[in-house]
Formats: structure tokens, C-alpha cells, sequence
């Protein structure tokens, strides 16, 4: 017999609704029916038969039914089979199901209760319900959206006190045995009550009394990285379970819950599969770029602010299993390894230990698998193979590498990346020689619609001339309040990405200023002119006005702003800091090792170009991800091609210098 790699029952071209299959012959070690997404095998044993569904509810084909048989090397095997159509329609409780749901086995009549433990595996990955929207819309509760999560922390505000008491009320007028078999099919209920007090307590003042009208106090939950990942994981874990399982025939207290819960939220609002990922990776990322310990996180403390919540074994679980899902080893690994401890040595039973064991193992074995063959393999992996080195310690990941290869010539390396986080961890400074030169002076010949008066400017970075100044107090509170109103009424999503992991190469939100826009650009940009000192570089009227708001974990990747493909290019750049940022988020220039922190009401200035029309590569940058808070910028730039009159002035390999009331400053150094 050939052997058969495992396939879905089909007949006809058409997929059965469930399949008997009746081995008729004994047979020992060979010609095992396996199910292999199910890791089971079924040896032949005659008389015995196998049954099982090949679809969900909604007649889509189940992955785990894929089967196949193993090879004989002699001799026949004999199985009888019936394969149940979906117009048999045999399936009684049909009428019962939701859409996508897995049929159930009775036992004796009875139907098993799901783990609660096991819920988070009850959402399937294509379940009903919003898909991650590209391009210009995002749903209500996408985990980037600007106000999103500060709803979702209100709703939940709203509903959880009225849970609690559909739940006590029902329990109280329920006896006996009545009573402990409610109890017992809401034991996920109380978890959810636990998980939700657990997270919360020590973000309000009361739990008893919610602040469910406060904005300003939901928003300050919502900019909280760890807050954010624990409230979606609460709908992944138990709202979305209990609204798709509906209707709980019999059982009052869940049959109540959907029902209010149905009445103050639609599921198809998100958050979605993807903003929940997008939420565990966000931890893993602001754990991963500021070189933070794992324990630390998980214990509430994140780069020395604390958190107020910690992540138990399962939320640690989970968070490894999708760094190690995308490849991302050296983190995801970890984040398995501390699951792992908080299971061995504390009464954490949140997730099972074989479990953990088994993720780790597998995420091992696809390490050495997928490890590349260079001398330096990227920040995702280890530099051995794991199987060779059991010892933590002497795995030496990318991070501890990164510093050997930077140390070793900081200036020469090309590693641009590693570059990048060790000026986001603080630990790549300019030298103390390079800022013993920088200097501020107030700006005196400025008449700016914000602002009269002097202005006080400051130099970055000079080396060897003046390249990157900031302005502070150059926008008033209410100019700004416009700007963040603005762009709040006009956002869409703008996701960066590459499609790669990159920690620093992911999404951001952000909005572009088209009209109204201009009269309040107009008035920014005049105020750009003049700080710049060059008063006649010209604003295009061909380029918009950029908002980018970055909630928690989001970052910019490394870039230029320069060069717009056979178009033109952007001489200058001048981004505004229209919002303080709580931690996190500076702007870096990782080549002259500047880190840049947002101050509002501030702005930087800096040329892309020398007058050759060659890129400055020491202006290339990024963002650090923000860890708590919102970072607001509004960001324009300038056209090359629009700036005539500063050509005649420059040497064809001159540079565009800053200067300092009127006069330059390298002439006179
Ligand atoms: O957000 C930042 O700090 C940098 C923004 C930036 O580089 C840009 O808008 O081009
Ligand atoms: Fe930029």
C-alpha cells in the first residue's frame, strides 16, 4: 500500500458532514490511521470503529480531520466506511449551533464542559467577526485606533458591575445542588472576575465604584501597555467565547450576561484576532527594544515605572508562543522559560506545565531549524543551535552580541539596528566630548503668529557643524489642542510595516492634513520659516501637513525623509512635538547616537541633504517605541525643488547649515 499523506474526506468533490469508519482486520504496528493536527493515532483493531466530524456548524472544513494512513509493508488492510452528507442532515442540534462552532461527542448524553483554562484555545483563528482592516478605516476597537481602547476600558467599566450582580443574584436564589452546578459551568465567569480585579484594582480608586464617565481616567488605563493587552485578552478569553457559545440552554447566569453584554457591544467592533496579537507583541517588543527582563515585566515593572499589573504564567505562555509563531526567538523564548518558572514555583496554575514543556520544546526544535547559517544570525535568534546548549547562560542572544560587535568600533558598524535600540536603551551616547560643545541661545529675530518674543533654541548635535536643532515653546497649548483635534477628527490608520517582525518597523497611526489643514499649516509653517532663519524656504502647497499619533509600543523605523522616488526631494525636515510622552518615544538619531526626548510645544529642525543633492546619512531615523502614553508629532517637510534661491548661495558640495541669528555658526568656531 502507498503511502498516503494526509488529506479531507471528500466524496464526490463534496465534503462530508462526518465519517464512520469500521476497521475490519487487527493489525499491530502498521497502517495506523493518523490524525496529525489532532496528534492522535488509531491502530486497526477489528470490530472497533472510529467517528468523527469533518466540519464545523458552518459546514467549513475542519483543519484537525485532516487524516492519512501509514504504509504497510505487506499483507492488505480492510476498513469499512460511511461518510454522512451534510444533506442527511442528521444533525439534530444544528439548530443549536453558532456558526464556526466544532460539533460535540454526548457522552452518555451528556455533553463535556469546556476547560476554562482551555478557553483561550476556543477562538478559533478563523472565527467570525472583524478581520484586520487595511488601508483608511480601522474598526472601533482596533488596539491602534486613537480612542478605541479608552472605549473599551469604559465599556468594560459599565458592564462589569452589572455582571457581578447577574451573577450573585442568580447564585443567591439557587440551592443545593442547583446551586453547585451553577457555580461549576461559571467557574469561567469568576476567573473573569478575578482576571478583571486583578488587572484593575490598582488603576481607580474603587473597584465598587467604577469611573465609567471619566475620560481622562479611561484614557490613562488605555495608554497603559500591559492594561491594554490584559483588557483584550478578557475579551478573547471570555467575552467572545460566551457571546459565540450562545445560547447557554439552561443556564441563566450566561444566558443574562450575553444578553446585556449583546446589548452594549456588537462583536463585529473588534477587537479582532489581530489586535489582540498586535497587543501580546507590543510587550514583547517594549521588553525586547529596552532590554528589559522578562520577570521585571511580568511583575508590574517596566523600565522602572510600574506597570500596577502583573502577567501570570499563562499570559507569559502566550506571549512566548507568538514571538516564537513569528520567529522572533531570542524574546519569545524567554517570555516561554519565565511561563515555565512561574509554573514550576509558584501556585500559579494558570496554564498546564506539559504544555509550556511542549511549546518550548517545539519552539527549540524550530529555532535549530530555522537557524541560518551566518556567523551572526539577527537579533531573532540565538547563535547556536539549542540542542547544543541546554544552559541558559551560555546561549548568548542578539542583545548581549550586539554590544561586543558595537563596542568594538561603534563608528565603523554598519549594524544600524542594534545601533538603533542601544541609543533607544540609553546605553549609545555621543561622547562627552561631542556634548560639551552644544550650546542653546534664545532666537531673537523671530515674529511668529504663536509667539513673540525670543525663542530658545538649542544644537543637538555638532559634528562638525551644527546639523539638528530644537525650538521649545514655539506652539501654544491651544494651537496645539487644535492641531490634536484636527488630527484626531481626521485619522486613519497608517501601518508601516514591511511585512517582517522588525520591532521597529511596525505601525503607527497616523492622519494627513488636506485643507483646513492648510490655514492652520500655513500658520506652522510660517513659524517653521522663521525659526529655520531662512526665511524664504518655501512650504509647498504640493505636500500635506502630517499628525502621527503613536499609542503604547507603537514605533517608526529607521528612514530618511529625503528622497520621494523620481520626484523631488524633502531639503528639510521640521517635526513638532505636540504632546509630552509619559516614557519611551524619543525620536534617534542612532548615527551620531542623539536620542531626541518629545517636548511640547518643541521642534526639531534638520537637513536631509547636502547642496550635492546627497543624502546626510547621519540623518537617518526613527522612533523608539513608546512605553506609556501618546506621542503626538506633526511633521512637514520641504521641497528641494521649491527652494531656488538657496542654490545660488552654496558651493555645489556645501551643506545647509543652521544658523544662529543671522550668523553661522562653523565660520566662527
Ligand atoms: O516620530 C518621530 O519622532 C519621528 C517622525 C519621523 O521621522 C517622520 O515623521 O518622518
Ligand atoms: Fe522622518
Amino acid at each position: 500500500m502507498e503511502k498516503v499523506s494526509p488529506t479531507f474526506e471528500t466524496i464526490l468533490g463534496e465534503n462530508p458532514s462526518a465519517t464512520i469508519l469500521i476497521h475490519l482486520e487487527d493489525i499491530k504496528q502498521e497502517g495506523n490511521i493518523v490524525f496529525p493536527y489532532a496528534k492522535v493515532a488509531s491502530q486497526p483493531v477489528s470490530g472497533s470503529a472510529l467517528f468523527w466530524f469533518n466540519q464545523f456548524s458552518d459546514g467549513g472544513v475542519d483543519d484537525v480531520t485532516k487524516h492519512g494512513i501509514c504504509p504497510l509493508s505487506f499483507g492488505e488492510k480492510w476498513v469499512a466506511k460511511k461518510l454522512i452528507l451534510p444533506k442527511d442532515s442528521f444533525l439534530g442540534r444544528h439548530c443549536t449551533l453558532r456558526k464556526n462552532e466544532r460539533h460535540q461527542f454526548p457522552v452518555n448524553g451528556k455533553y463535556f464542559q469546556k476547560r476554562p483554562e482551555d478557553a483561550h484555545k476556543s477562538v478559533r483563528k478563523s472565527r467570525e467577526g472583524p478581520t484586520f482592516p487595511k488601508g483608511k478605516k480601522y474598526h472601533k476597537y482596533s488596539v491602534i485606533s486613537l480612542n478605541g481602547m479608552t472605549d473599551l476600558v469604559q465599556l468594560e467599566w459599565r458592564l462589569y458591575p452589572r455582571l457581578k450582580e447577574i451573577y450573585h443574584t442568580n447564585l443567591d436564589a439557587t440551592r443545593g445542588t442547583f446551586r453547585d452546578e451553577l457555580e461549576t459551568k461559571n467557574r469561567d465567569v469568576l476567573m473573569y472576575f478575578q482576571n478583571f480585579e486583578e488587572s484593575t484594582k490598582k488603576l481607580v480608586e474603587k473597584l465598587e465604584d467604577l469611573p465609567h464617565n471619566d475620560v481622562k481616567a479611561a484614557k490613562k488605563v488605555s495608554l497603559n501597555p500591559v492594561a491594554v493587552y490584559k483588557l483584550l485578552s478578557r475579551f478573547h478569553l471570555y467575552y467572545f467565547p460566551w457571546i459565540l457559545d450562545s445560547p447557554h440552554v439552561g443556564n441563566n447566569i450566561k444566558l443574562q450576561i450575553v444578553s446585556l453584554v449583546n446589548r452594549f457591544y456588537s462583536i463585529t467592533d473588534g477587537p479582532s484576532e489581530v489586535d489582540y496579537e498586535d497587543a501580546m507583541f507590543i510587550i514583547l517588543k517594549i521588553q525586547f527594544v529596552y532590554d528589559l527582563d522578562v520577570k521585571d515585566v511580568a511583575a508590574g515593572l517596566i523600565d522602572g515605572v510600574d506597570s500596577r499589573i502583573s502577567l501570570n504564567a499563562l499570559d507569559c505562555f502566550l506571549i512566548g508562543k507568538l514571538g516564537t509563531s513569528k520567529k522572533f526567538f531570542t524574546s519569545g523564548i524567554e517570555w516561554l522559560e519565565h511561563s515555565l518558572y512561574l509554573t514550576e514555583n509558584t501556585s500559579d496554575n494558570s496554564v498546564r506545565i506539559e504544555e509550556v514543556y511542549d511549546e518550548l520544546a517545539n519552539a527549540e526544535m524550530l529555532h535549530d531549524k530555522e537557524l541560518p547559517q551566518e556567523k551572526f544570525p539577527k537579533y531573532h535568534f540565538f547563535h547556536n543551535p539549542l540542542s547544543e546548549i541546554r544552559n541558559r547562560d551560555q546561549r548568548i542572544t542578539g542583545k548581549s552580541m550586539m554590544y561586543q560587535e558595537l563596542e568594538a568600533n561603534i563608528t565603523e558598524s554598519k549594524n544600524y539596528d542594534n545601533m538603533l535600540w542601544g541609543v533607544c536603551r540609553g546605553k549609545i551616547q555621543q561622547t562627552n566630548e561631542q556634548k560639551s560643545k552644544l550650546f542653546c541661545w534664545y532666537e531673537k529675530e523671530i515674529h511668529s503668529s504663536y509667539k513673540i518674543g525670543p525663542i530658545k533654541a538649542e544644537f543637538l548635535s555638532i559634528r562638525p557643524y551644527p546639523d539638528i536643532v530644537q525650538f521649545y515653546d514655539v506652539l501654544s497649548d491651544r494651537a496645539m489642542e487644535d492641531l490634536r483635534n484636527y488630527g484626531q477628527e481626521n485619522s486613519f490608520r497608517i501601518v508601516m510595516s514591511n511585512g517582517e517582525f522588525d520591532p521597529l518597523k511596525s505601525a503607527i497611526i497616523g492622519s494627513e492634513d488636506k485643507k483646513l489643514a492648510y490655514l492652520e499649516s500655513a500658520r506652522t509653517v510660517g513659524s517653521m520659516n522663521r525659526l529655520s532663519k531662512l526665511k524664504a524656504l518655501k512650504p509647498s502647497s504640493r505636500l500635506p501637513f502630517y499628525y502621527y499619533a503613536y499609542p503604547p509600543g507603537t514605533a517608526r523605523g529607521r528612514h530618511y525623509d529625503g528622497e520621494i522616488p523620481n520626484v523631488d526631494k524633502y531639503v528639510a525636515s521640521f517635526i513638532f512635538y505636540i504632546s509630552d510622552v509619559e516614557k519611551g518615544g524619543e525620536t534617534v538619531f542612532h548615527r551620531i547616537g542623539l536620542k531626541v526626548t518629545p517636548r511640547k510645544g518643541s521642534g526639531i529642525y534638520f537637513y536631509n541633504f547636502h547642496s550635492s543633492g546627497k543624502i546626510n546619512p547621519r540623518m537617518e531615523h526613527a522612533s523608539c517605541p513608546i512605553v506609556f502614553g501618546e506621542k503626538w508629532i506633526v511633521a512637514r517637510d520641504f521641497f528641494e525643488s521649491e527652494q531656488h534661491h538657496l542654490q545660488c548661495h552654496l558651493k555645489p558640495e556645501g551643506i545647509y547649515e543652521i544658523i544662529v541669528n543671522g550668523q553661522s555658526r562653523s565660520r566662527y568656531q
